[in-house]
């Protein structure tokens, strides 16, 4: 193996160990942050998620809230708790799992969380803000993606950063944090012609498709640094979107799966719900 191991799980425990800290500090200010969360239905994966979500915030000092409805919940009923959870002030954050039930509309209930709570950073006003560089809740997942590229010291400016995927909640943020970072950004696509002409050219490959192994070894230039957003479970067995074996003899480095991005996605969203309690702090 060729390419450094960017370690997601080491770099979330560093990171948490910190913000433990300021937690410890709010609370000194008469403050403890509060995270809700809430799943429809009973994916065992969604549960394991919120699992992970509803232990590192005890790791870290946050009161942490779940709220567990039937499949079968109507967006009404889905609505008047994001409701109340809005008014409530214990709570700084509100996480809707997603997907939803086909039933309920997504777009209606991320727009009813209050922009104040939405640690997700998947509010349009959220969305709109980072867009334009403004401070507002970067999206965990594309957030964590550039922490863990800042760790590997390589200078971000400049760069041609690709990204495979362009869904709303990985790949179309995560490119526009990078912008931010005065990269040069790529959007691939299942539309794309000739993928393999531009993510060979990549300084940064970052991989948010959903299908195991899409990146291979040929697909990657030497030395570049190689973001596995994917997480997918074949014969119960858990793999990126990056053929993990090849890429690390090509990749100057590469993020693991388990152990890479998913531990940074629940950290970032432990950072914003902090935020949010601080601002409370000001307020
Ligand atoms: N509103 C909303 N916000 C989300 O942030 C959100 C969501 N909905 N829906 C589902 C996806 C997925 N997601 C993961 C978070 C952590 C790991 C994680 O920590 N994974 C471990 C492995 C865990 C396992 O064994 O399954 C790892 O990669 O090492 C994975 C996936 C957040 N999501």
């Amino acid at each position: 193996m060729s390419a450094q191991l960017i370690n997601g799980k080491e770099l979330a425990s560093e990171k948490r160990e910190s913000m433990k800290k300021e937690v410890e500090m709010l609370k000194e200010q008469g403050v403890k942050p509060g995270l809700a969360v809430i799943l429809v239905g009973q994916d065992p994966a969604s549960e394991t998620y919120v699992r992970s979500k509803h232990r590192a915030c005890e790791n870290t000092g946050i009161h942490s809230v779940s709220i567990k409805l039937p499949d079968t919940v109507s967006e009404e009923e889905l609505l008047g708790h994001i409701d109340k959870l809005n008014e409530d002030d214990a709570i700084d954050g509100i996480l809707v799992q997603l997907p939803l039930p086909k039933h309920i509309n997504e777009d209606a209930v991320i727009e009813r969380i209050s922009p104040k709570k939405d640690v997700d950073g998947f509010h349009p006003i959220s969305v709109g803000k980072m867009m334009i560089g403004q401070e507002t809740f970067l999206p965990c997942t594309p957030h964590g993606v550039l922490e863990m590229v800042r760790k590997t010291g390589i200078e971000v400016s400049g760069k041609h950063v690709v990204v495979i995927g362009r869904s709303n909640i990985v790949g179309k943020p995560v490119g526009q944090l990078f912008l931010n970072e005065n990269a040069t950004v790529t959007y691939c696509h299942s539309r794309t012609q000739n993928m393999q002409k531009h993510t060979k050219d990549a300084d940064i490959l970052i991989v948010a498709v959903g299908i195991p192994k899409f990146v291979k070894d040929q697909d990657v230039k030497e030395g570049a640094v190689v973001i596995d957003v994917g997480i997918n479970r074949v014969d119960g067995k858990l793999c990126g979107d990056v053929d993990f074996e090849e890429v690390k003899e090509v990749a100057g480095a590469i993020t693991p799966v388990p152990g890479g991005v998913g531990p940074m996605t629940i950290t970032m969203l432990l950072e914003n719900t902090i935020q949010s309690a601080k601002a409370r702090v000001r307020s």
